[in-house]
This record gives C-alpha cells, sequence and structure tokens, in this order.
C-alpha cells in the first residue's frame, strides 16, 4: 500500500471503507476499498467473492474497473485498488429538485441494462443493485459492489440474507430463497424508477410492509403466481386482493414506453419479468441502438481508412528503402486488403480491443441460451499477483445486514447446477 497515497474518504459500506488514493507509480487517482475484515492467506482472499466476479467480468464499460489487488499478509490487510468514479446514482439525485433529462435517464438505464447483460451472460447475478452500488462518471455508468453476487448455477434454495430490502422482488420476499437472477431486473427497475421521480418506489419498512408497498401500486398478483411462491416457502401466506395504483400516477410525465419498460422491469412473477437482453432491445432504447450501430459502423470505416493508410505508407517506406518492389509485393499479398477492397471478417477482431462492441459481437443470444450454455467468454481470468494492504457515508436510507464473511467461490462458468 506504500505505492499508494491516501487522498480522503470517499465511501463507506458494511464491509469496506473506500478511499481516493493516488498511485505514486503512475500519479493517477484510485478508488481504494479498504476491507473490514481480516485474511488470513492469500487463498482466502483468492476465493472472495467479489474480487472473482470482478475479474471474470472485467474488462467492461458499465462494470467497474479492478485495477489490482493489494494484499498484506502480516497485518491481514486487503485493499481493492479500483477505477475512480465521481459519485454513486444515489448522490446524483440526492437533494435534487429538477428531474434529470429524459435523453439522460434512457442513457444511465441503457447502460445499466448492458452491465447486468454482461453480467447474466457471464453466469453471475449481483443481488445487491440499487441506487449506491451503481456508479457514475460524467456520462458513463458502471455497476460496483459484487460482494453479494452469486453464481447462476448455484443451487437453491439461497439460505443468506440478500439485498437491500426497497429493491428486494417479490420471489426474495415470499420464497425461501427460492430466486435467480431475474431480480437484478426488479432492483433495476425501481431504480429506474428512483432516477425519474427521485423517490425510492417501495420503501417498506419491514418485510411485511415492503409486500404491502408493492401491492399498494401493483395490486396483488395473480393466484397462480402466488400459488407457484407457496411451493418454495414452508409458511403459507395469503393477501386479501388489492387493486394497485398503478405507476402512472405517481411518474406522471414520462413517456409511454419509459412506463412500458418499468413495468416490465418490476413484473411481479419472475418468469414473465423482462432479462437484461430483452430489455435492450425494448423500444425505449431504439434511438441508442442506432446511434451505437452508426458508431460501429463509422469507427469500422475509420479503421479501414487507416489500415489502407498505413499499409500504402508501409509499402511507399519498403519501395523507397530498398528499391526492390519484390519486398512490396510480398507485403500486399500478405494483406488481401490492398487488392481486395475491405473484408469486415478482417476488421471484426480489431473492434473487439472496445468492450462495447465486443458485446455487440456475441453470438445474438436467445434468451434461454445464456443459461442453458456455458457463458461465451471462457474461463476466469488468471489473478495478477496480489500486492499489499491496502466516507461519502452509506446513505441513511434504511439496510439490512448482510452475511457477514462475503467469501465463497464463484463455480466455474462451465459449472451447472452445481453450487455452494
Ligand atoms: N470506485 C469507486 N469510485 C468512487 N466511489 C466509490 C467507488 N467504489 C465505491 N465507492 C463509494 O463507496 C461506497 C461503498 O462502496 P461499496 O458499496 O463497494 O462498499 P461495501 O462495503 O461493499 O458496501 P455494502 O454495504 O453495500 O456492501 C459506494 O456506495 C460508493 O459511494
Amino acid at each position: 500500500m506504500n505505492k499508494y497515497k491516501p487522498v480522503g474518504k470517499i465511501g463507506e459500506g458494511t464491509f469496506s471503507d473506500v478511499l481516493k488514493t493516488q498511485s505514486l507509480r503512475d500519479g493517477n487517482y484510485y478508488a481504494c476499498k479498504q476491507m473490514k475484515q481480516h485474511f488470513e492467506s492469500i487463498e482466502q482472499v483468492n476465493s472472495l467473492r467479489e474480487i472473482q466476479a470482478l475479474r471474470r467480468l472485467n474488462p467492461h464499460p458499465n462494470i467497474l474497473m479492478l485495477h489490482e489487488v493489494v494484499f498484506d499478509r502480516k497485518s491481514g490487510c486487503l485493499a481493492l485498488i479500483c477505477e475512480l468514479m465521481d459519485m454513486n446514482i444515489y448522490e446524483l439525485i440526492r437533494g435534487r429538485r429538477k428531474p434529470l433529462p429524459e435523453k439522460k435517464i434512457m442513457n444511465y438505464m441503457y447502460q445499466l441494462c448492458k452491465s447486468l447483460d454482461h453480467m447474466h451472460r457471464n453466469g453471475i447475478f449481483h443481488r445487491d443493485v440499487k441506487p449506491e452500488n451503481i456508479l457514475i462518471k460524467e456520462d458513463t455508468l458502471k455497476l460496483g459492489d459484487f460482494g453479494s453476487c452469486r453464481s447462476v448455477y448455484s443451487k437453491q434454495p439461497y439460505t443468506e440474507y440478500i439485498s437491500t430490502r426497497w429493491y428486494r422482488a417479490p420471489e426474495c420476499l415470499l420464497t425461501d430463497g427460492y430466486y435467480s437472477y431475474k431480480m437484478d431486473m426488479w432492483s433495476s427497475g425501481c431504480v429506474f424508477y428512483e432516477i425519474t421521480s427521485f423517490h425510492p418506489l417501495f420503501p417498506g419498512s419491514n418485510e411485511l410492509d415492503q409486500i404491502s408497498k408493492i401491492h399498494d401500486i401493483l395490486g396483488t398478483p395473480a393466484k397462480k403466481t402466488l400459488n407457484k411462491f407457496k411451493q418454495s416457502r414452508a409458511m403459507s401466506f395469503d393477501f386479501p386482493f388489492k387493486k394497485g395504483t398503478g405507476l402512472s400516477p405517481h411518474v406522471p410525465n414520462i413517456s409511454p414506453k419509459s412506463l412500458s419498460l418499468m413495468y416490465a422491469m418490476i413484473e411481479y412473477d419472475p418468469d414473465q419479468r423482462i432479462g437484461a437482453h430483452q430489455a435492450l432491445q425494448h423500444p425505449y432504447f431504439r434511438e441508442l441502438r442506432t446511434a451505437e450501430k452508426q458508431a460501429v459502423t463509422m469507427h469500422r470505416k475509420m479503421r479501414l481508412a487507416e489500415n489502407i493508410v498505413g499499409q500504402e505508407s508501409i509499402n511507399l517506406w519498403c519501395i523507397s528503402k530498398d528499391g526492390n518492389r519484390q519486398h512490396s509485393h510480398r507485403k500486399t499479398q500478405q494483406n488481401p486488403i490492398r487488392h481486395h477492397g475491405p473484408s469486415y471478417a478482417i476488421e471484426l477482431p480489431k473492434l473487439n480491443v472496445s468492450g462495447v462492441t465486443k458485446l455487440t459481437s456475441y453470438p445474438s443470444p436467445t434468451f434461454h441460451s445464456v443459461f442453458t450454455t456455458p457463458a461465451t467468454n471462457g474461463e476466469v481470468p488468471v489473478l495478477q499477483p496480489i500486492k499489499y494492504i491496502g466516507t461519502n457515508h452509506k446513505s441513511e436510507k434504511q439496510k439490512e445486514l448482510k452475511s457477514s464473511m462475503k467469501q465463497y467461490h464463484l463455480p466455474t462458468i462451465e459449472r451447472r447446477g452445481g453450487g455452494y
């Protein structure tokens, strides 16, 4: 940790203090997440869910970037050195009166859905999506705090207490641990509402009140849905019929498309709830998808132009240096671009360097394929050498204690149905 100079405290969570630090090597600023828990060995550090998830999900434009893991064996202190962001979503909207421009909300929601899509495709679900865990820097949004995440292939029921109550999906509230990745969509729908209205959607004061707040707006669910939940709950429950006000009276000024996506995300039944990949295809995001496609096309054209210019200058250099066309000729034969014009088959691998294009280069998955076949990104990245050791205040908003030891092995992507 002597390679980093602490500058000030920027955040605090249940499990960590987050400091702004400056690297003495490159002079850049980073966020240093100093874990409150002490560790006995590197093996114990490596088994930390958060580290495993970040390594598997990095790099992606909408996932917080892990720069370095620093562990001090003597003191047992552990710090995650991450990219420094400006603030979290809760801080962005706190005390604000003027609504955020609709374009900004759309842009943030698009990026949030992209982070979820990437995570779910890679066999991980977050389990604690909430405004405090969504970080922004200028117009870029990144999902952080993977301390509660799980493998989608791990065996239910999940016994530990998870997710902050206000963002907890009905299946988490009403079953004995039979929930999965769709719970992240519910939480994100609640965040969508909150960045639109600046109020939490379901601010329940306890679990029963949480359900009641959900029913106040969505109404009690169909019997079929409740019966599904009842099958995975030891204790029986029933709710007297309630109609629900719907979302519209609470967000009167939003567009119909925006409302439609919001409803799809907070669908009561997880089987009917929209998934992240589907959400990205929703008409609400049409404009952004078009802009993205145009940017990709432009990028391809630019790379192509660069290649041609680069190739020509190599050829010219070869000719002038050697006075020998043979060498130049061999070069042009090696690179068919010069003779045969552009080929996307040649260009695409270069585009994959950027995370955004990497996402678009996935085989277009049906929703099922994400969870019935191994994830597309192959193996878990190898751990980099571990180096050392290492207060925006946690919001006063209601928070419940999560499991204190957040260190478990994340099953490899290929493993299905197993788990811990
Ligand atoms: N990379 C970062 N850049 C800027 N701020 C950050 C960064 N990482 C975390 N923070 C701030 O620190 C706060 C706490 O971080 P984080 O949620 O990762 O800690 P935690 O101990 O896991 O919290 P929790 O109690 O939610 O489990 C965040 O809400 C955020 O405001």
